[in-house]
Protein backbone atom coordinates (compact mmCIF):
# COMPACT_ATOMS: atom_id res chain seq x y z
CA UNK A 1 0.00 0.00 0.00
CA UNK A 2 2.60 2.42 1.30
CA UNK A 3 3.95 1.86 -2.38
CA UNK A 4 0.83 2.43 -4.08
CA UNK A 5 0.33 5.64 -2.04
CA UNK A 6 4.07 6.92 -3.32
CA UNK A 7 3.41 5.89 -6.62
CA UNK A 8 0.42 8.37 -6.66
CA UNK A 9 1.64 11.02 -4.77
CA UNK A 10 4.70 11.59 -7.13
CA UNK A 11 2.25 11.32 -10.21
CA UNK A 12 0.38 14.10 -8.77
CA UNK A 13 3.38 16.19 -8.22
CA UNK A 14 4.50 15.76 -11.41
CA UNK A 15 1.01 16.63 -12.94
CA UNK A 16 1.21 20.11 -11.21
CA UNK A 17 4.46 20.56 -12.64
CA UNK A 18 3.32 19.55 -16.26
CA UNK A 19 0.29 22.15 -15.83
CA UNK A 20 2.63 24.59 -14.08
CA UNK A 21 0.34 25.29 -11.67
CA UNK A 22 0.89 26.32 -7.87
CA UNK A 23 -1.13 23.25 -6.56
CA UNK A 24 -4.03 20.94 -6.30
CA UNK A 25 -7.81 20.67 -4.50
CA UNK A 26 -10.96 18.71 -4.07
CA UNK A 27 -14.36 18.62 -3.09
CA UNK A 28 -14.55 17.21 0.30
CA UNK A 29 -18.00 15.39 1.28
CA UNK A 30 -17.66 13.71 4.19
CA UNK A 31 -17.52 10.03 2.08
CA UNK A 32 -14.44 7.60 1.58
CA UNK A 33 -13.34 8.79 -2.29
CA UNK A 34 -12.67 12.16 -1.14
CA UNK A 35 -11.23 11.09 2.20
CA UNK A 36 -8.38 9.61 -0.04
CA UNK A 37 -8.50 11.90 -2.70
CA UNK A 38 -7.87 14.66 0.41
CA UNK A 39 -4.53 12.77 2.18
CA UNK A 40 -3.25 11.97 -1.33
CA UNK A 41 -3.23 15.79 -2.27
CA UNK A 42 -1.98 17.07 0.92
CA UNK A 43 0.81 14.76 1.01
CA UNK A 44 2.18 15.80 -3.16
CA UNK A 45 1.63 19.65 -1.97
CA UNK A 46 1.61 20.20 1.76
CA UNK A 47 1.78 23.78 1.43
CA UNK A 48 -0.45 24.35 -1.85
CA UNK A 49 -3.68 21.91 -1.13
CA UNK A 50 -6.97 22.98 -0.14
CA UNK A 51 -10.25 21.09 0.53
CA UNK A 52 -13.86 22.23 -0.58
CA UNK A 53 -17.04 21.62 1.51
CA UNK A 54 -20.02 22.07 -0.32
CA UNK A 55 -23.33 21.43 1.59
CA UNK A 56 -26.29 21.60 -0.54
CA UNK A 57 -29.21 20.56 1.78
CA UNK A 58 -26.75 18.02 3.06
CA UNK A 59 -27.05 15.97 6.09
CA UNK A 60 -24.91 17.15 8.86
CA UNK A 61 -23.45 13.74 9.65
CA UNK A 62 -21.64 14.19 5.81
CA UNK A 63 -20.63 17.81 7.37
CA UNK A 64 -19.12 16.32 10.74
CA UNK A 65 -17.35 14.03 8.64
CA UNK A 66 -15.93 16.45 6.10
CA UNK A 67 -14.34 18.56 9.20
CA UNK A 68 -12.85 15.09 11.01
CA UNK A 69 -10.95 13.60 7.43
CA UNK A 70 -9.85 17.80 7.14
CA UNK A 71 -8.74 17.78 10.85
CA UNK A 72 -6.95 14.00 10.45
CA UNK A 73 -4.87 14.89 7.30
CA UNK A 74 -4.35 18.81 8.08
CA UNK A 75 -5.67 20.28 4.86
CA UNK A 76 -6.71 23.71 5.01
CA UNK A 77 -10.10 24.05 3.70
CA UNK A 78 -13.28 26.42 2.89
CA UNK A 79 -16.86 26.20 2.73
CA UNK A 80 -19.10 26.92 0.41
CA UNK A 81 -23.11 26.40 1.24
CA UNK A 82 -24.63 25.92 -2.51
CA UNK A 83 -27.93 25.45 -0.53
CA UNK A 84 -29.50 28.85 -1.71
CA UNK A 85 -27.93 29.19 -4.91
CA UNK A 86 -29.01 25.58 -5.59
CA UNK A 87 -32.43 26.34 -4.72
CA UNK A 88 -32.93 29.78 -6.80
CA UNK A 89 -31.66 28.31 -9.89
CA UNK A 90 -33.93 24.97 -9.70
CA UNK A 91 -36.90 26.91 -9.03
CA UNK A 92 -36.28 29.29 -11.35
CA UNK A 93 -35.89 26.47 -14.24
CA UNK A 94 -39.10 24.11 -12.55
CA UNK A 95 -41.18 27.01 -12.76
CA UNK A 96 -40.34 28.08 -16.28
CA UNK A 97 -41.05 24.66 -17.27
CA UNK A 98 -44.01 24.08 -15.80
CA UNK A 99 -45.58 27.23 -16.83
CA UNK A 100 -44.96 26.30 -20.61
CA UNK A 101 -46.36 23.09 -20.23
CA UNK A 102 -43.13 21.01 -20.50
CA UNK A 103 -42.47 19.84 -16.88
CA UNK A 104 -41.84 16.04 -16.25
CA UNK A 105 -41.66 15.47 -12.48
CA UNK A 106 -39.18 12.13 -12.68
CA UNK A 107 -36.65 13.17 -14.95
CA UNK A 108 -36.60 16.69 -13.09
CA UNK A 109 -35.78 15.01 -10.09
CA UNK A 110 -32.78 13.46 -11.46
CA UNK A 111 -31.85 16.31 -12.87
CA UNK A 112 -32.18 18.12 -9.78
CA UNK A 113 -29.66 15.41 -8.32
CA UNK A 114 -27.13 16.31 -10.90
CA UNK A 115 -27.34 19.82 -11.04
CA UNK A 116 -25.90 19.99 -7.55
CA UNK A 117 -22.77 18.09 -8.71
CA UNK A 118 -22.41 20.36 -11.47
CA UNK A 119 -22.82 23.18 -8.95
CA UNK A 120 -19.96 21.93 -7.26
CA UNK A 121 -17.79 21.62 -10.37
CA UNK A 122 -18.24 25.20 -11.08
CA UNK A 123 -17.45 25.96 -7.17
CA UNK A 124 -14.20 23.83 -7.99
CA UNK A 125 -13.42 25.69 -10.83
CA UNK A 126 -13.81 29.18 -9.29
CA UNK A 127 -11.60 28.72 -6.48
CA UNK A 128 -9.01 26.56 -8.79
CA UNK A 129 -8.75 29.35 -11.06
CA UNK A 130 -8.74 32.08 -8.26
CA UNK A 131 -5.67 29.67 -6.66
CA UNK A 132 -3.92 28.29 -10.16
CA UNK A 133 -4.72 24.94 -9.13
CA UNK A 134 -5.71 21.67 -10.95
CA UNK A 135 -8.88 20.11 -10.17
CA UNK A 136 -8.79 16.77 -8.18
CA UNK A 137 -11.49 13.90 -9.08
CA UNK A 138 -12.56 10.95 -7.09
CA UNK A 139 -13.72 8.69 -9.14
CA UNK A 140 -12.60 5.04 -8.58
CA UNK A 141 -12.30 2.12 -10.80
CA UNK A 142 -15.64 1.15 -10.18
CA UNK A 143 -17.86 4.37 -10.63
CA UNK A 144 -16.02 5.02 -13.89
CA UNK A 145 -16.62 1.50 -15.97
CA UNK A 146 -20.12 1.43 -14.55
CA UNK A 147 -20.52 5.52 -15.42
CA UNK A 148 -22.17 6.04 -11.93
CA UNK A 149 -21.13 9.84 -12.03
CA UNK A 150 -22.55 13.09 -13.24
CA UNK A 151 -21.62 13.73 -16.53
CA UNK A 152 -19.52 17.60 -16.32
CA UNK A 153 -20.40 17.55 -13.04
CA UNK A 154 -18.29 14.93 -9.84
CA UNK A 155 -16.59 13.63 -13.52
CA UNK A 156 -15.64 17.14 -14.65
CA UNK A 157 -12.21 17.20 -13.08
CA UNK A 158 -8.45 17.55 -14.51
CA UNK A 159 -7.19 14.83 -12.63
CA UNK A 160 -8.73 10.93 -11.79
CA UNK A 161 -5.55 9.45 -9.19
CA UNK A 162 -8.02 6.52 -7.94
CA UNK A 163 -9.64 5.50 -11.27
CA UNK A 164 -7.66 2.54 -11.27
CA UNK A 165 -8.52 1.48 -7.97
CA UNK A 166 -11.74 -0.51 -6.95
CA UNK A 167 -13.56 0.15 -4.17
CA UNK A 168 -12.02 -1.96 -1.91
CA UNK A 169 -8.66 -0.60 -2.77
CA UNK A 170 -9.94 2.62 -2.06
CA UNK A 171 -11.12 1.18 1.59
CA UNK A 172 -7.06 -0.43 2.10
CA UNK A 173 -5.55 3.01 0.70
CA UNK A 174 -8.09 5.16 3.46
CA UNK A 175 -7.25 2.76 6.27
CA UNK A 176 -3.50 2.95 5.69
CA UNK A 177 -3.71 6.56 5.43
CA UNK A 178 -5.77 7.05 8.58
CA UNK A 179 -8.96 7.99 7.41
CA UNK A 180 -11.47 8.37 10.41
CA UNK A 181 -13.11 5.16 10.93
CA UNK A 182 -16.75 6.64 10.49
CA UNK A 183 -16.21 7.19 7.04
CA UNK A 184 -14.61 4.10 6.12
CA UNK A 185 -18.01 2.13 7.37
CA UNK A 186 -20.73 4.36 6.19
CA UNK A 187 -22.87 3.30 3.66
CA UNK A 188 -21.37 5.05 0.06
CA UNK A 189 -23.61 7.78 -1.03
CA UNK A 190 -23.76 10.49 -3.60
CA UNK A 191 -26.04 12.30 -0.98
CA UNK A 192 -28.07 13.42 -3.94
CA UNK A 193 -32.01 12.45 -1.90
CA UNK A 194 -32.41 12.38 1.43
CA UNK A 195 -31.71 8.21 2.15
CA UNK A 196 -29.60 7.56 -1.03
CA UNK A 197 -27.22 5.10 -0.93
CA UNK A 198 -24.96 4.24 -4.28
CA UNK A 199 -25.90 0.39 -3.80
CA UNK A 200 -29.55 1.02 -3.57
CA UNK A 201 -29.62 3.07 -6.45
CA UNK A 202 -27.82 0.78 -8.52
CA UNK A 203 -28.79 -2.42 -8.05
CA UNK A 204 -25.71 -3.83 -7.38
CA UNK A 205 -22.81 -3.80 -5.14
CA UNK A 206 -19.81 -2.06 -4.80
CA UNK A 207 -18.32 -5.45 -3.98
CA UNK A 208 -19.88 -6.74 -7.42
CA UNK A 209 -18.66 -4.41 -9.35
CA UNK A 210 -15.22 -4.92 -7.80
CA UNK A 211 -15.22 -8.73 -8.51
CA UNK A 212 -16.46 -8.03 -12.10
CA UNK A 213 -13.87 -5.98 -12.74
CA UNK A 214 -10.91 -8.17 -11.40
CA UNK A 215 -12.06 -10.81 -13.51
CA UNK A 216 -13.62 -13.15 -11.28
CA UNK A 217 -17.20 -15.14 -11.11
CA UNK A 218 -20.48 -12.82 -10.22
CA UNK A 219 -24.25 -13.69 -10.20
CA UNK A 220 -25.20 -13.36 -13.82
CA UNK A 221 -27.79 -10.69 -12.48
CA UNK A 222 -25.14 -8.68 -11.16
CA UNK A 223 -23.28 -9.16 -14.48
CA UNK A 224 -26.11 -7.66 -16.76
CA UNK A 225 -26.91 -4.67 -14.62
CA UNK A 226 -23.17 -3.85 -14.60
CA UNK A 227 -22.63 -4.16 -18.06
CA UNK A 228 -25.89 -2.44 -19.13
CA UNK A 229 -24.58 0.39 -17.11
CA UNK A 230 -21.44 0.19 -18.34
CA UNK A 231 -22.70 0.41 -22.21
CA UNK A 232 -25.17 3.25 -20.94
CA UNK A 233 -22.50 5.35 -19.51
CA UNK A 234 -20.11 4.93 -23.06
CA UNK A 235 -20.66 8.85 -23.52
CA UNK A 236 -19.27 9.89 -20.65
CA UNK A 237 -16.05 8.46 -20.68
CA UNK A 238 -15.88 9.90 -24.66
CA UNK A 239 -14.85 13.73 -26.00
CA UNK A 240 -18.35 14.66 -27.46
CA UNK A 241 -18.88 13.29 -31.04
CA UNK A 242 -18.38 15.25 -33.81
CA UNK A 243 -19.68 15.08 -37.47
CA UNK A 244 -16.85 13.99 -39.87
CA UNK A 245 -15.32 17.07 -41.62
N1 LIG B 1 -25.54 8.41 -26.06
C1 LIG B 1 -25.27 9.63 -25.58
N2 LIG B 1 -24.34 10.40 -26.18
C2 LIG B 1 -24.03 11.63 -25.69
N3 LIG B 1 -24.63 12.16 -24.59
C3 LIG B 1 -25.57 11.44 -23.97
C4 LIG B 1 -25.93 10.16 -24.43
N4 LIG B 1 -26.89 9.66 -23.61
C5 LIG B 1 -27.13 10.59 -22.67
N5 LIG B 1 -26.33 11.69 -22.88
C6 LIG B 1 -26.27 12.95 -22.06
O1 LIG B 1 -25.90 12.57 -20.74
C7 LIG B 1 -26.88 13.02 -19.81
C8 LIG B 1 -27.01 11.94 -18.72
O2 LIG B 1 -25.84 11.83 -17.96
P1 LIG B 1 -25.78 12.48 -16.50
O3 LIG B 1 -26.20 13.88 -16.55
O4 LIG B 1 -24.45 12.16 -15.92
O5 LIG B 1 -26.95 11.71 -15.69
P2 LIG B 1 -27.25 10.19 -15.36
O6 LIG B 1 -26.19 9.27 -15.84
O7 LIG B 1 -28.64 9.92 -15.78
O8 LIG B 1 -27.25 10.24 -13.79
C9 LIG B 1 -26.05 10.33 -13.03
C10 LIG B 1 -25.92 9.11 -12.16
O9 LIG B 1 -24.72 9.20 -11.42
C11 LIG B 1 -25.02 9.11 -10.04
N6 LIG B 1 -24.09 9.98 -9.31
C12 LIG B 1 -24.04 11.31 -9.60
C13 LIG B 1 -23.19 12.13 -8.86
C14 LIG B 1 -22.40 11.58 -7.87
C15 LIG B 1 -22.50 10.21 -7.64
C16 LIG B 1 -21.69 9.63 -6.52
O10 LIG B 1 -21.40 8.44 -6.52
O11 LIG B 1 -21.38 10.43 -5.64
C17 LIG B 1 -23.34 9.43 -8.36
C18 LIG B 1 -26.44 9.58 -9.89
O12 LIG B 1 -27.01 9.13 -8.69
C19 LIG B 1 -27.07 9.00 -11.15
O13 LIG B 1 -27.38 7.65 -11.00
C20 LIG B 1 -28.16 13.21 -20.62
O14 LIG B 1 -28.97 14.20 -20.03
C21 LIG B 1 -27.63 13.64 -21.98
O15 LIG B 1 -27.38 15.03 -21.98
N1 LIG C 1 -21.04 18.16 0.15
C1 LIG C 1 -19.98 18.08 -0.64
N2 LIG C 1 -18.94 18.93 -0.45
C2 LIG C 1 -17.84 18.86 -1.21
N3 LIG C 1 -17.68 17.97 -2.21
C3 LIG C 1 -18.67 17.09 -2.45
C4 LIG C 1 -19.86 17.10 -1.68
N4 LIG C 1 -20.66 16.11 -2.15
C5 LIG C 1 -19.97 15.51 -3.17
N5 LIG C 1 -18.78 16.10 -3.35
C6 LIG C 1 -17.73 15.76 -4.33
O1 LIG C 1 -18.29 14.82 -5.27
C7 LIG C 1 -17.52 13.61 -5.23
C8 LIG C 1 -18.35 12.43 -5.63
O2 LIG C 1 -19.13 11.99 -4.56
P1 LIG C 1 -19.07 10.45 -4.08
O3 LIG C 1 -20.23 10.28 -3.16
O4 LIG C 1 -18.90 9.55 -5.25
O5 LIG C 1 -17.71 10.33 -3.28
P2 LIG C 1 -17.44 10.31 -1.71
O6 LIG C 1 -18.59 11.01 -1.01
O7 LIG C 1 -16.10 10.90 -1.53
O8 LIG C 1 -17.40 8.78 -1.33
P3 LIG C 1 -18.64 7.75 -1.24
O9 LIG C 1 -18.75 7.15 -2.61
O10 LIG C 1 -18.16 6.76 -0.25
O11 LIG C 1 -19.87 8.47 -0.81
C9 LIG C 1 -16.96 13.59 -3.82
O12 LIG C 1 -15.86 12.72 -3.70
C10 LIG C 1 -16.57 15.06 -3.63
O13 LIG C 1 -15.36 15.38 -4.29
MG1 LIG D 1 -20.53 10.41 -1.12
Amino acid sequence: MEQNVIKIVSWLQKQVEQANVDGLLVGVSGGIDSAVVANLIKRACPESSLGVVMPCKSQSDDQKHATSVLKACGLPSITVDLTETHEVMFSNIQQQLKSTNQLDENQLKLADANLRARLRMSTLYTVATNHKYLVVGTDNAAEWYTGYFTKYGDGGVDLVPLVNLTKGEVREMAEYLGVPGEVIHKQPSAGLWEGQTDENEMGTSYANIDRHLEGKEIPEKDREIIEAMHTRSAHKRQLPPAPPK
